[in-house]
């Protein structure tokens, strides 16, 4: 089943970062050029360092001191709102707040029983109903992160930006809050944007896979998944769309290749 409404809804436009360390320039970004549309889901795979966080903080208007322009829906993106919503590896729940608590911190309803029915909403959206009152420090790392997923789609972001969210978990755990998010995705029409280091999930969960190339991190290529969902990792057609994306980062060398797939 489709989610697009086809037309750009993020619009990535010829965006280079650079940091400045002791002095020296550090390119980070070079001519990013993406176009994600609305309900799309892409994942974003590329070497340790290559800019995916970064990329990802802009688009979160986190970092605004670079060239190029990022329109959301048309509007220029200048700063973090409300139509954005981040998960990062570490789930930064506060710990002396309970989950219904976590969730609830940047909810912009005033009424305190609406507040509470909201949160409700979306505990039982990541599945964590009986644990409303529970501390993090009563959590598993994969319940922490659904907290953290709640917290961000809380105020009914358009876009979620998922950055490594399930990179610390355990193999299992991770399958599992794969299908989770993707059954959010489908129920909320959340459109997601997934830097990961891991290929079968940038395959499972996205739409298109955006390969960057090392830094300054370019985009390498655009490699679409059109396999229909939920997908079966182990199937031939997922290993031939892992295999593409293996040959991006090892430059077509089939020899290498061959030691790796
Ligand atoms: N605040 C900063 N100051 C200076 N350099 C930075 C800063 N943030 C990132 N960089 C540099 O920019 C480059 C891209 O970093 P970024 O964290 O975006 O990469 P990444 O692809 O997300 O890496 P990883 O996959 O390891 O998390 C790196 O060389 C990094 O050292």
């Amino acid at each position: 089943m489709s989610l697009l409404n086809h037309h750009p809804y993020l619009e990535i436009n010829d965006v280079n970062k650079q940091f400045i360390v002791d002095d020296q320039i550090v390119p980070a970004l070079s001519a990013i050029q993406l176009a994600i549309q609305a309900g799309e889901f892409v994942s974003i795979v590329g070497s340790s360092g290559c800019g995916k966080s970064t990329l990802l903080r802009i688009v979160a208007g986190l970092e605004c001191d670079y060239q190029g322009t990022v329109t959301l829906d048309g509007k220029r993106i200048v700063g973090p709102g409300l139509d954005r919503g981040i998960v990062f590896q570490e789930h930064r729940l506060l710990p002396w707040m309970t989950v219904t608590e976590n969730i609830t911190l940047g909810l912009t309803e005033s009424d305190p029983e609406r507040k509470k029915q909201i949160a409700q909403t979306y505990i039982e959206l990541v599945g964590l109903a009986g644990f409303e009152s529970a501390f993090p420090n009563q959590l598993s790392g994969g319940m922490s992160q659904r907290v953290a997923i709640a917290r961000a789609l809380v105020n009914k972001p358009q876009l979620l930006l998922l950055d490594e969210p399930f990179g610390a978990l355990d193999a299992l755990t991770k399958i599992q809050l794969q299908q989770e998010i993707l059954r959010i995705w489908q129920s909320e029409k959340t459109t997601m944007m997934l830097v990961t280091h891991d290929i079968d999930e940038a395959i499972y969960l996205g739409d298109r896979v955006v390969v960057m190339s090392k830094r300054p991190g370019m985009i390498k290529s655009i490699i679409p998944v059109n396999l229909p969902r939920p997908r079966n990792r182990t199937s031939y057609q997922f290993f031939e769309i892992k295999k593409a994306i293996y040959r991006e980062f090892f430059h077509e060398d089939e020899a290498s290749l061959e030691y790796v797939i």
